[in-house]
């Protein structure tokens, strides 16, 4: 590692936790309704569709615990660098087997990867975070995820495209209603108080994008739902997915993608703000 950030991060080496959590039906119910697929809720005994496990785990430090960015002021994986803003850059799931609803489940996380990176923005600290998530002592997920860390630096300066949503090739396509209630529930679902998400002023004039920033684990759980609504039958073995651009509240995007399992988020002008690869089991 180089650079500044790498001196701020030099022998920080959290060690693994873990956590257990009951799976009831209610999490995976709501992320169904916030979906508006209320008839797809799963019931106890159901297998949990794929990226569902995000609504479950859920952590709710004490008020006074978090920081100015609505995180953790000292969360366990969140890195001790000054200044420090937070966008999710991206991750890779191997589903094993589905987790049940109802069924008792635990997950294990543990610290994979630190790499200072220089990305159009400047330095970039880039941490990998890895869960394994069992139930009944037997491996269903590992899922890493990639958490893109600045200090202080203003970011690169995104413009929203206000077209509409672009025409797509592509056999699935999705247009979501990413409104502003959206984003409050999700991020109630989540328990993420990230203040991106519903707090336009601080994320104009903190961290400097041009609104609200739709989270990336809805825009993850929005390509999944292409071959969940479009490919029933089929079991999502792997899944790899990367956050490009961020997408903004108000902006007409299209989430596409078909049986070859490329799927994409695009924006009003076809580019590319967020992408997944899927390989079926
Ligand atoms: C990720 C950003 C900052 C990179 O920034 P950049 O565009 O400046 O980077 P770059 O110039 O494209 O690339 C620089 C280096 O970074 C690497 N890189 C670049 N991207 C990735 C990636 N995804 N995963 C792994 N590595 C990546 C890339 O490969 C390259 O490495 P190299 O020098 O070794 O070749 C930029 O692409 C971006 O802003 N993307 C959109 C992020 C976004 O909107 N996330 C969702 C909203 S944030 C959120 O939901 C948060 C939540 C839920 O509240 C929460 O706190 O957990």
């Amino acid at each position: 590692m180089t650079g500044g950030l790498a001196e701020h991060v030099k022998g920080w080496s959290p060690g693994p936790v873990a956590m257990t959590e009951a799976m009831p039906p209610g999490p995976a119910q709501a992320l169904a309704a916030v979906l508006d697929r209320p008839q797809d809720a799963p019931a106890a005994g159901d297998p949990l569709p794929p990226l569902w496990h995000w609504v479950y785990f859920l952590e709710w430090p004490a008020q006074s615990e978090l920081g100015d960015d609505g995180h953790p002021a000292n969360g366990h994986f969140l890195p001790p660098i000054p200044d420090r803003t937070r966008m999710y850059a991206g991750g890779r799931l191997t589903f094993h087997a589905p987790l049940e609803v109802g069924t008792p489940a635990e997950r294990t996380s543990e610290l994979a990867g630190v790499n200072v990176k220089q990305g159009r923005s400047g330095e970039m600290l880039f941490v990998t975070v890895r869960h394994e998530i069992r139930q009944g002592g037997e491996l269903r997920i590992v899922d890493e995820h990639d958490l893109v860390y600045r200090s202080g630096a203003a970011p690169v300066r995104h413009e929203p495209d206000t077209g509409p949503a672009a025409e797509t090739e592509g056999p699935w396509r999705l247009v979501p209603a990413a409104d502003s209630r959206v984003l409050f529930r999700f991020s109630a679902l989540t328990a993420n108080a990230h203040r991106i998400h519903y707090d336009e002023p601080y994320a104009r004039e903190v961290e400097g994008y041009p609104g609200l920033v739709v989270h990336g684990p809805l825009l993850a759980i929005l390509m999944a739902e292409l071959p969940r609504r479009n490919a029933p039958g089929t079991r999502v073995g792997r899944l790899a997915y990367r956050f490009r651009r961020p997408v903004f509240l108000g902006e007409n995007v299209v989430v596409t993608g078909g049986p070859d399992g490329a799927l994409s988020v695009v924006g009003p002008s076809g580019e590319v703000r967020a992408q997944a690869e899927v390989a079926f089991a």
